[in-house]
């Protein structure tokens, strides 16, 4: 028996669990490069991610002299997602202490699970080649319940809750999309400060903010009392 007081951690993936941004950069910059507009500056690429790799272009493409129609909106989007696929892990690390506070929290009890709004098979195809996939219970992604159903809509923090039969869930993210939908699941959420955090993490709506997955462990403690 262990005595952490959340049996479920869910982890958000880019910009929380793995620094993301170089790798999502450079396919960003190949479809920007595809369709004729210039590149992005990695500082600007953390500004884009959080709401899938569809979202994460069109922002991409608004800022660099406007929107595209649809059609070549969703072509482009397809290059971008092979061109990822094929250089995933080229860049992207955990960020300091993520592995450490995984084995901590598994050496607890607790259950470990993935959610995150990029394409499901994205999430294992990186997970895989950096080894970290048998640490999840479960691993889901943007689509794995079908289209709009992704963060900030609760639905794939339920599917977590549901497929693992936690009893006290805790996530844990970066952006607005996961406050949003730790919010309207009824979940407590932590923010990292290190993330790509599209506003001030004390802004972001999380119950509280970490600076260091050092503090992960102690914080979801104290956490606990507050939500109980
Ligand atoms: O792919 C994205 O835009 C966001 O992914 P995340 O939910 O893991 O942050
Ligand atoms: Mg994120």
């Amino acid at each position: 028996m262990h005595n952490f007081p959340f049996d479920l951690v869910g982890f958000d993936l880019d910009g929380t669990l793995l620094d993301t941004s170089g790798d999502l950069g450079e396919a960003l910059n190949h479809a920007l490069s595809l369709a004729g507009r210039p590149p992005v500056a990695r500082q600007e690429v953390y500004a884009l991610v959080g709401g899938g790799t569809k979202l994460m272009l069109q922002r991409a493409l608004e800022r660099s002299g406007g929107p595209l129609p649809e059609e070549e909106t969703a072509a482009l989007t397809a290059q971008l997602v092979a061109y990822y696929e094929a250089h995933i892990a080229q860049h992207t690390q955990p960020y300091a202490g993520a592995l450490a506070m995984m084995d901590a929290l598994a050496a607890q009890g607790v259950t470990l699970a993935l959610v995150t709004n990029k394409l499901e098979h994205l999430a294992r195809k990186l997970l895989d080649e950096l080894g970290l996939s048998s640490r999840f219970a479960t691993i889901i992604g943007g689509d794995t319940l079908g289209a709009g159903r992704a963060k900030p809509k609760p639905d794939l923090l339920q599917l977590m809750v549901e497929r693992t039969g936690a009893r006290r869930p805790a996530y844990v993210g970066d952006t607005s999309f996961d406050t949003g939908a730790a919010r309207a699941a009824g979940i407590p959420c932590v923010v990292v400060s290190f993330g790509f955090c599209d506003a001030p993490p004390h802004e972001l709506g999380g119950n509280v903010v970490i600076d260091h997955f050092d503090e992960l462990i102690p914080t979801l403690t104290k956490l606990a009392t507050q939500t109980a």
